[in-house]
């Protein structure tokens, strides 16, 4: 396995082609492996032959389109073609379920369909974000499957995925990866497999560390936003504006406090704190807390968008409200968790009309001005790139009532004739 690792001739399978996986087999590809991207969705199996990326992502056009005219990448729908592959990278979405518990069946699946496509000495890496154990227990399951021993007769490992969406390929490249091995062999094997691309420091550890490192990751960073989010809350009641107060204690050498906003959205950092602290039997109840927090924040801007209204006497069963954006983040087409969309299920019932406008997800208007006309609030809630430079004044000409709701911080100096609120933004 080292040799064909060594010389590029290792059949490698991407078993699910979404934000993850479908760089990750473009990007093998182009080192140069033969990749073969295995998907349920047959709408992208066939995108992704025909060359056309299923989702946004810079660069991501030229690179699939490299990996494919080279002959290195195909995909399929058809398990017999993942047959007898050197390696198996599972990279399936990993959710939650109504009730927050951890939802497996995705990773299950992409298992059992490794099992019955494997041979001896396969080695499979599972770059989903997973609950603390599941390496092993899925090491078990294709135990179960095929009867082969783990760690003697394949190989498995734990490698989280850390990419940025919107930096994806560069990250992919320049990140420092983790590789936790169910032995300290699979982890050898993985680090030498991907090692074929990845520029930044690696490791090798157990998978069950791997596994909480990721979590902790993502938790560390959703308990910190929500922070930031509560010193926004304090703010509103000191009636000061809160990213100032944040710039200047950023100026000490030991703090950097996060961006506080209408909340958090994404397939991970709404879901990776739970995966950390289910499987556990007990915690102290701050990284909950924290959940709960960030999830209260699209109720934040709804209460501002509520007293705008009241300021200019307009009872919200009549007003027209704009929503611009709907993804979970700027320059993003992704809409998982999104508090955008918990925003306009907040207030759909409340307010006489809700627009919606996104220049990369679309929405009920296409157009921006269109979504404006008429309308008595526009409501920010992504950070898209095409938001940060509007000419308000020139488009409240086309508003009924002229209320802006900056819930991402996306407008600096208040548009003069305009009531303007915005999350962390006392004063106004
Ligand atoms: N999106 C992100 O920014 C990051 C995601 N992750 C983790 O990576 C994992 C994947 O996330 P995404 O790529 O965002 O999810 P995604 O939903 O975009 O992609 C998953 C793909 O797997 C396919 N799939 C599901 N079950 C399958 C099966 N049994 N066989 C074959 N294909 C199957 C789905 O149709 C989908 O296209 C998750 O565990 C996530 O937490 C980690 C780092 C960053
Ligand atoms: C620790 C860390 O930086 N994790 C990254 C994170 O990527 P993700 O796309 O979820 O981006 P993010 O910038 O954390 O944004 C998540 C959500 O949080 C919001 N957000 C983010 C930062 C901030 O200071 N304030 C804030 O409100 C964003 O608007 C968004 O709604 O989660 C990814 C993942 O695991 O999916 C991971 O690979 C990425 O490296």
């Amino acid at each position: 396995m080292l040799e064909k690792i060594e010389n590029r001739t290792a059949e490698i399978a991407v078993v699910g082609l979404g934000y993850i996986g479908l760089p990750t087999a473009i990007t093998f590809a182009n080192a140069g492996f033969r990749v073969t991207g295995y998907e349920i969705r047959k709408e992208v199996v066939e995108r992704i032959n025909s060359r056309k990326a299923h989702i946004v992502e810079p660069e991501i056009d030229e690179l699939l389109k490299k990996a494919v005219e080279s002959g290195n990448l195909r995909a399929t729908s058809d398990p017999d073609d993942i047959r007898g592959k050197d390696a198996y990278i599972i990279c399936v979405q990993t959710p939650l379920n109504e009730d927050k518990t951890p939802n497996l069946g995705y990773l299950e699946d992409a298992v059992r369909t490794v099992a019955r496509a494997m041979k001896r000495g396969s080695l499979i890496v599972i770059e989903s974000t997973v609950p603390p154990l599941t390496t092993i227990k899925m090491a078990k399951l294709i135990e179960e499957i095929t009867g082969l021993k783990p760690g003697e007769d394949f190989y498995m490992v734990h490698a989280p995925e850390r990419v940025m969406p919107g930096r994806i390929f560069e990250e992919l490249v320049y990140n420092s990866r983790i590789f936790g091995g169910i032995t300290p062999e699979s982890a050898e094997l993985a680090e030498r497999l991907y090692r074929s691309f990845v520029k930044g420091r690696t490791f090798k550890t157990s998978s069950t560390v791997s596994e909480v490192v990721k979590l902790m990751e993502n938790t560390f960073r959703d308990v910190n936003i929500a922070l930031a989010n509560e010193f926004a809350y304090l703010a509103h009641q000191y009636g000061i504006d809160v990213f100032e107060a944040i710039e200047l204690a950023n100026t000490h050498p030991r703090v950097r406090i996060h961006t506080p906003g209408i909340g958090v959205g994404g397939h991970c950092l709404p879901k990776d704190p739970h995966l950390l602290v289910w499987p556990a039997r007990d915690d102290f109840g701050l990284i909950r807390l924290a959940r709960e927090i960030n999830d209260g924040m699209p109720l934040l801007a709804k209460d501002l968008l509520f007293d705008a209204l009241k300021t200019v006497n307009l009872p919200p069963e009549k007003a027209v409200v704009a929503v611009l954006g709907l993804a979970y983040k700027g320059d993003s087409d992704d809409t998982r968790n999104s508090p955008a969309l918990t925003f306009v299920d907040e207030i759909r019932d409340e307010v006489a009309e809700v627009r919606t406008h996104d220049p990369l997800v679309g929405g009920t208007h296409e157009n921006l001005e269109d979504a404006l006309r008429g309308a008595d609030a526009a409501v920010i809630a992504t950070d898209h790139t095409a938001f940060k430079s509007l000419d308000w004044e020139k488009l409240g000409s086309l508003m009924r009532t002229k209320i802006l709701v900056d819930g991402r911080h996306v407008v600096e100096n208040p548009p003069v004739g305009f009531v303007f609120k915005g999350v962390g933004r006392g004063g106004y």
